[in-house]
C-alpha cells in the first residue's frame, strides 16, 4: 500500500540544470512523495519502484506529453493585473501616475480585492506560473485578502505589501511610522498561516517614493524576520535622474539601497537596465538578484538588460513579467521576449558598427529558448533564495511542474506538429509557440492545482503547513529633497528630463558606462 500522497509518473521530463543546456530525462519514473520528488529512476525499473514505494499504478504521459518545472514569475504587481494590456502610451512617471496608482488606490474596496485576486491567481496558474513574486498595493487589508487567495488556489509565492511616504498621490500615500506598522503587521499575518507556500517580502516600491526612514526602517524589518525584500533599481532614466536628483551624495540606486541596507542575499530588483558594471559586482557581492523583465523594458525602459553579462559578473539573474508595465502574464511570452531582447542588444551593436559584420562579440549576448527556460525556472528559484526547493527535477526537490501537451490539433491549439517531429522538436515549439492550452495540469507541491479548466482546490483550504526545515528557511542602511513635493512635480521633471537625459542610452546598451563616475562602494 503507498504511503499517502505518494504518486508516479512515468514519460519525458525536459528540464535545465545547467545554463544554456536542455536535458531531456526521457522514460523516466518519477515518483512524488509527501509532495517532494523522492526517486527518479529510468521506466525499466519500474516493478521494482512500484514494489519498493507501494505504488497500485503509475501513470503513464502519452506521446507528445512532457513535464516541465512550474514557470517562476520574479516580479508581478498583483493589482495591476486588472489593467494589463492597455495603459501603453506614456513613460514610466506618467505611467504610474496616470493608470498605476488610481488602479492599485481601488483595492481598498475589499469586495473588488476579493473578486480581482482569484481572478489573477488563476490567470497566473493558468499561465503555467507555479510560483510568483508579487507586489501587493498600499493599504493593508487588500494585501491579506491577495495572501488569501494565492493560499487557497494553491500558488507557491512571495509576496508584499507595497510601501511608499513621499511623492505620491494624497490618497494613495502612507505617513512613515503606519507605513512600518502596516508592513510588520503584513509579516506576521502571512508567517501565521505557517504556509509553506508563501512567505512575505518587505517592498519599498522605489527610491522616488521612499523617504531614506522608511527604507532604513523597512531593511530592520526584513533582517527581524529574515524576510525577503523586492524593489525597483536603475529602470529608466526618467527614474535614474530622479533618484540623482533627489540623492546627489549617491552614485547610484544600487548606492542608495546599500546605504539604507536594503541589498541582501534576499533582495530581488527588478529590471536594473541602466545598472553599470560596479553595480551589478556590487549587488552579485550582496548575492540581491535582478529580476529581467524584458516585455516591461521595452514600453517602460530605455535600455537593454543584458543577461550573460550581468550573469559573467556573477549577479543572480530570474526572469519576470512585471505585469502590468509588460502586458502579458505569461512566462513563456517572457521567456520569447527575453530571447527577442538579446538580439536586439545585437542589432544594436551592428548598428553602432556601421558596418555588416558581426562579431563574436555581438554575438555573446544572444540567448536562446534554453537559457530563457533556465532563466524562467533555475535563475528564479536561485533568485527568490529557493534553489534547492524548485526549479527543477532533482531528487529531493518539491515536485512544482506542468504537464505539456503537444496533441492539441488543428485550431484547438497554437501550433501544428508534423510528421517526422521528435520529442525534442514538439517541446522547442511549445516554449517558442505554446500557450496555457498546451498545459493540461499544473502541480505545485506534488498537488494537481489545476486540471483542464478546473482549479481543483478554489474554495477548500488548503494550507500546507511549513516543517522544521521551513521555518528555519524562513527565519534564516543622505538628505533628500523637500517631503511631499506633489507626485504630479515629481513626474513632470522626471519625464521632461527624459529628453535632455544625462544618460546616454546607447551607451548603457554598450555596456555600460554608469550613469555616474560618482561612487560610494
Ligand atoms: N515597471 C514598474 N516600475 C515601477 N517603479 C515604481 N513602481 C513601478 C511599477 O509599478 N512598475
Ligand atoms: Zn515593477
Amino acid at each position: 500500500m503507498a504511503a499517502a500522497g505518494t504518486h508516479a509518473f512515468r514519460g519525458t521530463f525536459y528540464h535545465t540544470p545547467t545554463y544554456g543546456e536542455l536535458e531531456a530525462l526521457r522514460d523516466v519514473l518519477v515518483v512524488i512523495q509527501d509532495g517532494k520528488i523522492a526517486h527518479v529512476a529510468s521506466g525499466g525499473e519500474e516493478e521494482a519502484v512500484q514494489r519498493e514505494y507501494g505504488l497500485s499504478e503509475v501513470r503513464r504521459l502519452q506521446d507528445g506529453q512532457y513535464f516541465v518545472p512550474g514557470f517562476i514569475d520574479t516580479h508581478v504587481h498583483a493589482p495591476q493585473y486588472k489593467f494589463t494590456g492597455t495603459g501603453t502610451d506614456v513613460p514610466l512617471m506618467e505611467w504610474l501616475r496616470k493608470y498605476t496608482f488610481p488602479a492599485e488606490c481601488s483595492f481598498q474596496d475589499l469586495e473588488a480585492a476579493r473578486h480581482r485576486y482569484p481572478l489573477l491567481v488563476k490567470r497566473f496558474l493558468a499561465n503555467g506560473t507555479t510560483t510568483a513574486m508579487y507586489y501587493g498595493s498600499l493599504h493593508l487589508q487588500p494585501n491579506l485578502v491577495l495572501v488569501d487567495s494565492i493560499e487557497r488556489l494553491g500558488q507557491r509565492a512571495v509576496v508584499g505589501k507595497v510601501n511608499m511616504d513621499r511623492h505620491s498621490p494624497d490618497d494613495y500615500i502612507e505617513d512613515t511610522a503606519d507605513g512600518l506598522r502596516d508592513a510588520e503587521e503584513f509579516v506576521t499575518y502571512t508567517l501565521g498561516k505557517k504556509c509553506s507556500r508563501i512567505q512575505p517580502c518587505i517592498t519599498p516600491r522605489f527610491i522616488p517614493t521612499c523617504t531614506p526612514e522608511l527604507m532604513k526602517g523597512l531593511a530592520e524589518i526584513a533582517q527581524k524576520y529574515g524576510c525577503h525584500i523586492q524593489s525597483h533599481i536603475s529602470e529608466c532614466c526618467g527614474e535614474v535622474n530622479c533618484v540623482r536628483e533627489m540623492h546627489p551624495e549617491y552614485a547610484s540606486d544600487a548606492a542608495v539601497f546599500e546605504e539604507m541596507g536594503l541589498l541582501t542575499n534576499r533582495t530581488v530588483m527588478a529590471h536594473g537596465t541602466l545598472l553599470s558594471d560596479d553595480d551589478i559586482r556590487h549587488l552579485a557581492r550582496r548575492g540581491t538578484a535582478v529580476s529581467h523583465c524584458p516585455l516591461s523594458n521595452f514600453f517602460l525602459g530605455d535600455a537593454f538588460f543584458k543577461v550573460n553579462h550581468a550573469l559573467s559578473l556573477g549577479l543572480k539573474v530570474g526572469l519576470g513579467t512585471d505585469v502590468a508595465g509588460g502586458i502579458s502574464p505569461s512566462m513563456l511570452s517572457a521567456q520569447r521576449m527575453a530571447v527577442v531582447n538579446s538580439r536586439c542588444i545585437r542589432a544594436h551593436k551592428l548598428a553602432v558598427s556601421g558596418g555588416t559584420t558581426v562579431t563574436p562579440e555581438m554575438e555573446k549576448d544572444v540567448i536562446t529558448f534554453k537559457e530563457a527556460l533556465w532563466l524562467a525556472t533555475v535563475g528564479g528559484a536561485q533568485a527568490l533564495d529557493l534553489a534547492d526547493v524548485v526549479g527543477t527535477f532533482e531528487v529531493g526537490k518539491d515536485f512544482d511542474a506542468l504537464l505539456v501537451d503537444t496533441n492539441l490539433s488543428g485550431t484547438s491549439g497554437p501550433f501544428d506538429v508534423f510528421e517526422g517531429e521528435d520529442d525534442d522538436q514538439r517541446f522547442e515549439k511549445f516554449i517558442n509557440l505554446g500557450d496555457d492550452r498546451n498545459l493540461i495540469e499544473v502541480y505545485v507541491q506534488g498537488v494537481c492545482v489545476k486540471r483542464g479548466d478546473e482549479f481543483l482546490l478554489d474554495g477548500s483550504n488548503v494550507s500546507v503547513k511549513a516543517t522544521e526545515d521551513d521555518s528555519d528557511r524562513i527565519m534564516s542602511a543622505p538628505t533628500p529633497v523637500e517631503p511631499e513635493a506633489a507626485y504630479l512635480d515629481l513626474a513632470h521633471r522626471a519625464d521632461s528630463s527624459d529628453e535632455a537625459a544625462s544618460v546616454d542610452v546607447g551607451a548603457a546598451a554598450e555596456q555600460s558606462e554608469p550613469p555616474t563616475k560618482r561612487s560610494r562602494f
